[in-house]
C-alpha cells in the first residue's frame, strides 16, 4: 500500500464560485511538496481540504483508505496536522499547556529555545512571531505522518526561519510535508521532490520539481 495523502479531483465551491476545480495532489511519506501559486489561487483551501475543514466534491485518501467526509479531529488522530491553524491555538492557555496538547514540551523547547522562558505565559499575550513558533512547535512535536504547513515563516526572524527550513528537511525523512509559501520559494523549491502550482483554483503544473525549474523561475523567482 502506497504511503501517501491524496486529494483526487477535488472541487470546492463557495456561493456558486469554484475556488478549487478538479484539483488532484499527492504527498508521499518522506517527501516535500511545494504548493505555489498567486494570491487567491486556492493554496490554503487545498491544505484545508486535506485536513477536512471544507466541504468539497472529489475524494481524499490517506494511506490507501478513503477519509472523505471525516472530521478534522479524526484526521489529526490519523496523523494529519495543519499549521498554522489559528483557531486551534488556545489563547487563554499558556505556551506550555498549548504544547502539551500535542506532545512533549521539552522536545518543543529543544526546537525553539526561545519558547522556554515563555512557558508560563498565556498564548494570547505573545507577539505574532512567538505565537507562530508555538504553532510550529506543536506541529512538529505531534509527530504527524503528514504535515501541512501554510505560510510557516510568517512573522519569524531570519535565524528562526533558517532553523525551520532545517527542521522541514529533517522531518521530511519520515513525514510527508506540504508547504505553502510565497517568500521562501527559493529555499523550499530546491528541497522539494514535487511542486503543485495552482492558478485560479486549477492545477497549472503538478509534477517533479526537477522538471519545473523553468516555470518556477518564470513565475516566482
Ligand atoms: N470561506 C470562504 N468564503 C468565500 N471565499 C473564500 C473562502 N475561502 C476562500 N475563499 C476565496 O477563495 C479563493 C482562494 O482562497 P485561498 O485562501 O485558498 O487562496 P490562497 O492561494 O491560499 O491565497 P493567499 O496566497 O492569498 O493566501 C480566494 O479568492 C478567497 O477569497
Amino acid at each position: 500500500m502506497a504511503k501517501l495523502l491524496r486529494a483526487e479531483n477535488v472541487t470546492v465551491s463557495v456561493n456558486g464560485r469554484k475556488i478549487l476545480e478538479n484539483v488532484s495532489c499527492s504527498i508521499h511519506r518522506g517527501e516535500i511538496v511545494l504548493i505555489a501559486g498567486p494570491n487567491g489561487s486556492g493554496k490554503s483551501t487545498l491544505l484545508k481540504t486535506f485536513m477536512g475543514l471544507v466541504d468539497h466534491e472529489g475524494r481524499v485518501i490517506l494511506d490507501g483508505r478513503e477519509i472523505t467526509g471525516t472530521e478534522p479531529p479524526e484526521r489529526f488522530r490519523l496523523g494529519i496536522t495543519l499549521a498554522p491553524e489559528k483557531l486551534r491555538v488556545a489563547k487563554n492557555l499558556t505556551v506550555g499547556e498549548n504544547i502539551k496538547i500535542a506532545g512533549d514540551p521539552e522536545h518543543a523547547f529543544s526546537l525553539f529555545p526561545e519558547l522556554k522562558p515563555l512557558e508560563d505565559k498565556k498564548t494570547g499575550n505573545l507577539s505574532g512571531g512567538e505565537r507562530q513558533m508555538v504553532v510550529l512547535a506543536r506541529a512538529f512535536v505531534s509527530r504527524p505522518r503528514y504535515l501541512l504547513l501554510d505560510e510557516p515563516f510568517q512573522g519569524l526572524h531570519k535565524d528562526v526561519r533558517e532553523r525551520v527550513i532545517e527542521y522541514i528537511e529533517e522531518y521530511s525523512k519520515s513525514t510527508g510535508i506540504a508547504v505553502v509559501t510565497h517568500d521562501e520559494i527559493e529555499e523550499i523549491f530546491p528541497m522539494s521532490e514535487k511542486i503543485c502550482i495552482l492558478t485560479g483554483g486549477k492545477v497549472l503544473y503538478s509534477g517533479e520539481s526537477r522538471n519545473a525549474e523553468k516555470i518556477v523561475s518564470e513565475m516566482f523567482i
